[in-house]
């Protein structure tokens, strides 16, 4: 493999800042690695003065390994980790913290679940806020922001200032520090400890950035301070590749790097050899309508190609239908499954895949959590009531649903195990109002048990009036009701192909227990076709490449719209389209649950001349 003119500059980089802009597939690991050769090997550094920082554990490891291969399989003591990682090390020598001292996602979660249960706010689905409230708390400490000027997007301003306040305290009090606090704290010691920073500054004389526009205010305050004063710092980045918005990075820090070391050396690695001309052209359209960017004239180093597919189908299902039909060919024609990748903005985009992949025995891999639909309360809600249609007559069932819609039946009209409706009868004998209602409760399950599931769920809802409920739910709870119709809708959906309340059971059950299964297996699971969100797909390469729902709504994603804007969105479409490798295929749905829906903006900019 030859170098381009750009990377042989780049490697043989010599003193001093040095800022490397790269598109995609350009070579950004390739060349890391091989500077630090060049830097030991011609430069005569000393292994140990160089630090080479990268975004996952995953990648570091990557970087390792490809140096090790370089260096002839000989094992050098360069420093290569994590942001975190490297902090965490200097406290550790600094204060002898300990696993002890660090506070576990898992503890973290307990926490802010604890802090917010002591908060008198209404919670509509508890999993998604803590992530939420999580999300915030890292944001604050990664911009280093002041919590009394911060505006919680999640919940009431004052709340959240307890919450993070509360939590702060328990944390300090149990004597723990999270992750983000390993980037706050190494930045506080370097402030205030001249000799600790000095040391680390001899140590690391050479100090090489990759993922560069990933990097968020604490984490470059920190390496500012720790490159000085030589600044021999190298930073690789493509800042069209910015997706982390949300967790805090800031891609405007690569401008700011070149105000900070106006005397910087600036190359731009501008040949990718991972995707066919094709590829990169067509992804180079879409990223041209971002506003705040680097102009990069990026050309791709391999022939034309296959030309980019972009296919309509009806709606989800027929959308996993023919992608479950296109890469069982491609496997059939000899395709390797894991050379097989499918992207999509956010998980649940790819449940009517996962239930295919499975019921087709598609061998896959997901390293991501997939939340199950059917562990949402309306899903829990259904199911309780197609069981009470088919004759179940559970005490804790009828309590879930007997006032789902309002019928104003009592707790103290229910007594024993189960329920029986002539008990109620009885009990409400004097009041003509409510044994109608009791009558037409029994009458409504004697009706769905007839149905199939997908009729039975429109009957529930418009006939018995559970979407009523729902209405009075989110108002009640300040909550979206637009986001409980589209979780109704899913399910109402995704019940179509079933004949009979039983068929919807064993399948909910099957699905529950495989996912269930998976989750457990995570890790192990290394071989299958590929399936994960556009922001997992980062930094990796497929052959063969679908874009799932390319539609309005989902990428760009709404929710995210308000908070990173449009253009991060953007570069998350452009990550995604420039996986592939050969082949490039973005699938967009005419109809999702049961509403017309348009195409994403960054399938029509593929087509604006
Ligand atoms: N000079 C070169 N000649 C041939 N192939 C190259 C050269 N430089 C890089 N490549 C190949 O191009 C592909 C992309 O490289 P790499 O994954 O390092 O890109 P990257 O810049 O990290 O991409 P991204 O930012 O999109 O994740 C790899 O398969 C790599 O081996």
């Amino acid at each position: 493999m030859s170098f381009s003119k750009a990377q042989t500059e780049a490697v043989t980089h010599g003193k001093g800042p040095c800022l490397v802009l790269a598109g995609p597939g350009s070579g950004k690991t390739l060349t890391i690695v091989n500077r630090m050769k060049y830097l030991i090997e011609e430069l005569k550094v000393r292994p140990e003065e160089i630090l080479v920082i990268t975004f996952t554990k995953y990648a570091a490891a990557e970087m390792k390994n490809r140096f090790i291969q370089l260096m002839g399989n000989k094992s050098l003591p360069v420093t290569v980790g994590t942001f975190h990682g490297i902090y965490y090390g200097i406290l550790k020598w600094a204060y002898r913290f300990g696993p002890q001292n660090i506070l576990s996602e898992e503890e973290k979660y307990q926490l802010i679940r604890h802090v917010v249960n002591h908060q008198e706010i209404e919670i509509f689905d508890e999993e998604d806020f803590l992530q939420e409230i999580a999300t915030e708390i890292g944001k604050i400490k990664n911009n280093r922001l002041d919590i009394e000027e911060y505006r919680s997007v999640k919940c009431d301003p004052a709340a959240f200032c307890n919450i993070y306040r509360e939590y702060e305290n328990e944390r300090k009090r149990v004597r723990k520090i999270d992750f983000d606090d390993m980037l706050v704290l190494c930045c506080e010691l370097f402030q205030s400890r001249e000799d600790i920073l000095r040391m680390w500054q001899e140590k690391f004389q050479y100090i090489l950035i990759d993922e560069f526009q990933d990097i968020n205010q604490v984490q470059y305050d920190v390496i500012k301070m720790l490159a000085a004063p030589q600044n021999n710092l190298f930073a690789v980045g493509d800042d069209d590749q910015s997706i982390y918005g949300f967790r805090g990075a800031d891609a405007k820090l690569m401008f700011q790097f070149q105000k900070d070391f106006p005397d910087a050396k600036q190359i731009l690695l501008d040949i990718n050899y991972r995707s066919t001309s094709n590829i990169v052209e067509n992804a180079l359209k879409v990223i041209a309508n971002n506003e705040l960017r680097f102009e990069k004239a990026i050309h791709a180093n391999k022939e034309r190609g296959a030309s980019l597919h972009v296919q309509e189908v009806r709606d989800p299902v027929e959308e996993a239908e023919y992608v479950l039909d296109e890469i069982q060919s491609r496997i059939e024609a000899g395709g390797k499954p894991e050379d097989i990748a499918v992207l999509f903005r956010i998980h649940t985009d790819a449940r009517p895949l996962v239930e295919g992949m499975m019921e087709r025995k598609i061998p896959f891999q997901m390293r991501e959590h997939m939340p199950n639909v059917y562990n949402h309360f309306i899903a829990k809600d259904i199911r309780t009531y197609f069981k009470m249609a088919l004759g179940s007559r559970e005490r804790q069932e009828f309590l879930q649903i007997m006032n789902r819609p309002k019928r104003y039946i009592g707790r103290d009209s229910l007594s024993g195990k189960t329920v029986a409706f002539e008990d109620l009868r009885r009990f409400y004998c004097d009041k003509d109002w409510m044994l109608d209602r009791v009558d037409q409760f029994e009458w409504d399950l004697k009706m769905l048990v007839k149905m199939a599931p997908y009729a039975a769920i429109q009957y529930l809802r418009k006939r018995i009036g559970y979407d009523d409920f729902l209405r009075e739910y989110a108002k009640e709870r300040k909550v979206k009701i637009n986001d409980l119709f589209e979780v109704l809708a899913e399910l109402e959906e995704a019940s179509r192909p079933f004949a009979t309340l039983e068929e919807w059971f064993t399948h909910v059950e099957e699905y529950t227990n495989a996912l269930k299964l998976r989750e457990k297996k995570r890790e192990e699971i290394r071989d299958g076709v590929r399936l994960m969100t556009m922001h997992a797909a980062k930094g990796l390469e497929f052959d063969t490449v679908y874009i799932i729902e390319a539609n309005e709504g989902q990428v760009p994603y709404k929710k995210a719209l308000k908070e990173q804007g449009v253009e991060e969105e953007r570069r998350l479409f452009y990550v995604a389209m420039t996986r592939a490798k050969e082949v490039l295929k973005i699938i967009y749905v005419k109809n999702k649950n049961g509403k017309e829906t348009s195409p994403s903006r960054f399938v029509d900019e593929l087509f604006l001349v």
